[in-house]
């Protein structure tokens, strides 16, 4: 697989006055030319972290620890700030948690298109005007929107406006942190649809953070499941979702409505994660796990288990033993 994005053993951590918060722990992954990788996993896996550290925009108390994360060559851990900061909007660009962050609400959303169009790709300010109207217009917005404020906008529209403002100027891959959450399920799909329908249209790559399993099955091509600050089993959106072999993923699949058919019975994964501050020894799901052994008392390695389809887990080889069982709401129970 020709990779636009390989991190490699990556660690963030945030200083505390209690010490180190292992919010990414060793994450391994990559990131394919075109096409959208789903990072999921729950609130505090260390997703947001992550794509916060790739993007350079870490909180100040946050520095990363360790590992690679080599972006069409060149290793953004180790890249100079002023080098980074050419690859961001051009190369690199990012949708934050709320589209609020995304959008300057003093500013009309065409003061703001043009502030990236003209000060950092450098058009004039005519062609700015119509970059900005073909934008919108991608994302299904009318330019004529362009003059409006970003409170006047929906919570939809706001997330249209700041997907086309990431895009401006033609990134080879975007991140997404959380680009659905706070939308009703019908917003959620027309948002999850506008970001397919560019991404196959300008052939770029995506990473969807999300905490939902439904949208990675929506919208995504490859699925990254975080568990605990790692990495626990990733590839293509169809294996993984189908046949997963992490417990964890099992659980996430039953925790989650489908988003494009109600009903089934939704299973909770019993428990929260660890806490990162002292994370536990061995699989970190194994206190979770209800497949748990005392092998799972030692570190399970990412390993590549079938093509292309990697899995952290001791008990991956008896997957299809064990995802009947996984779908049985008994086997969660406490
Ligand atoms: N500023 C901070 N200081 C200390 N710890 C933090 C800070 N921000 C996040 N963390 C911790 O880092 C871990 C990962 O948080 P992160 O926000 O990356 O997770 P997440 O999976 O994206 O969750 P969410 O969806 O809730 O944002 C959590 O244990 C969290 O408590």
């Amino acid at each position: 697989m020709d990779a636009l994005l390989d991190v490699r053993d990556l660690a963030v951590h945030y200083r505390t006055a209690a010490g180190p918060v292992r919010a990414v722990d060793g994450a391994s992954f990559t990131v394919p030319a075109a096409g959208i990788v789903g990072l999921v996993g729950e609130s505090g896996c260390g997703k947001s972290t992550l794509g916060r550290a790739l993007m350079g925009v870490l909180p100040r108390a946050a520095s990363i620890a360790a590992g690679s994360a080599v972006f069409e060559g060149r290793d953004l851990v180790t890249l100079a700030p002023a080098e980074r900061r050419k690859l961001l909007w051009r190369r690199l660009a990012f949708v934050p948690q709320t589209a609020m962050n995304a959008l300057d609400p003093v500013q009309r959303l065409s003061a703001q298109m043009q502030e990236v169009l003209v000060e950092r790709g450098g058009l004039s300010r005519a062609a700015a005007g119509t970059r900005a109207a073909a934008l919108f217009a991608m994302v299904g917005l009318e330019a004529g929107r362009l003059r409006d404020w970003p409170h006047q906008f929906s919570g939809g529209m706001r997330q249209r406006a700041s997907i086309a403002l990431a895009l401006a100027l033609n990134p080879a891959l975007l991140i997404a942190d959380e680009p659905v959450t706070a939308l009703d399920v019908i917003v959620q799909r027309q948002i999850l649809d506008v970001m397919r329908d560019l991404q196959a249209r300008l052939g770029l790559a995506m990473i969807l953070v999300t905490h939902d399993v439904a949208v990675v099955a929506y919208a995504c091509d490859r699925v990254v499941v975080m568990y605990a600050g790692r990495v626990v089993e990733s590839g293509p959106v169809r294996a993984v979702l189908e046949a997963p072999l992490h417990p964890y993923t099992m659980g996430l699949m039953n925790a989650f409505p489908d988003l494009e058919r109600a009903g089934g019975e939704l299973v909770p994964i019993e428990g929260a994660p660890p806490s990162l501050l002292n994370p536990p020894g061995g699989c970190r799901f194994a206190a979770r796990c209800p497949f748990a052994e005392a092998r799972c008392a030692q570190d399970p390695a990412l390993v590549e288990h079938a093509p292309d389809h990697q899995v952290a887990c001791w008990r991956a080889p008896e997957a299809p033993a064990l995802r009947p069982l996984a779908s049985e709401a008994a086997t969660w129970a406490r």
